[in-house]
């Protein structure tokens, strides 16, 4: 894939719900941070009009709002959202092959209809608030590494552009889906006791030198006393590899 600085693949997750608040972080960032996620609590918060100010600032998005429905449904979903033009849009790889080969199509009847870039598929595996209890809890019986593994052959057998996975997984993922594969890992935390409700976790140097292509980090940035000291630090740590 075509690589930028590695320092440029931090995403900042705005699970804020207000604008002016998500504003306010974007502008203090500054130059520090080219991409932004917008997830359900902005999206159900602010609307669309959020992305054409992140957009508006030079900045990319990351449209997480986790597809998952009937392949119908969640391909005439991904036509609405292309026309928000977001650099990425997750869909839940749980949603099985037939959802995600649809969500595919539209990106692409809509990228030709068009003609401008479609927004990269990325799926979300096993989120990486659970652990291996809550895995067994909901009824599966293999460890999620191996459920993560299947989940991201099957994406990238379908065309997915890559997959949403704990950095723990990452290695695997890279050593069976090939250097063009997109990762995304988020669970990323500078200091490992601060995990709150994320179970698999990595800091930014360890995710980055196990394959990671981005690295998504919310409150440890969003929620600081300085929004711009800590990403300085992330930055930092991604810069020692
Ligand atoms: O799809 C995601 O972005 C996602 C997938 C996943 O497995 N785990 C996960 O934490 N996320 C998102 O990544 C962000 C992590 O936020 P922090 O834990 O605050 O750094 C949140 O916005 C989550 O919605």
């Amino acid at each position: 894939m075509e690589m930028e600085n590695k320092t440029d693949r931090l995403i900042v997750a705005l699970d804020i719900p207000t604008t002016e608040q998500a504003i306010h972080v974007v502008d203090s960032l500054g130059e520090l941070v080219q991409y932004y996620k917008v997830g359900m609590e902005a999206f159900y918060g602010m609307g669309h009009a959020v992305l054409a100010q992140i957009a508006g600032r030079g900045k990319k998005t990351f449209l997480d709002l986790k597809l998952h429905d009937i392949p119908t449904t969640v391909a005439r979903t991904v036509t609405t959202l292309c026309q928000f033009s977001p650099a990425f849009l997750t869909l839940h790889a749980a949603g099985g092959s037939k959802m995600l080969k649809a969500a595919i199509g539209a990106a692409d009847e809509w990228a030709g209809k068009t003609n401008q870039p479609r927004p990269k598929l990325l799926a979300i595996t096993v989120l990486t608030s659970i652990g291996e209890r809550d895995w067994v809890e909901i009824g599966y019986q293999s460890p999620i590494r191996e459920s993560v593994l299947r989940m991201s052959v099957m994406c990238k057998e379908e065309g997915v552009d890559g997959v949403v996975a704990s950095p723990r997984e990452a290695a695997a993922i890279r050593a069976l889906c090939g250097p063009d594969f997109l990762i995304v890992t988020p669970g990323i935390r500078l200091l490992p006791e601060e995990h709150g409700d994320q179970m698999r976790t990595a800091t930014p140097a360890q995710a980055l030198k196990v394959g990671a292509n981005y690295l998504v980090v919310g409150r440890p940035i969003v929620e600081a006393d300085n929004p711009r000291k800590v990403a300085a630090n992330i930055i930092a740590d991604m810069k020692y590899l």
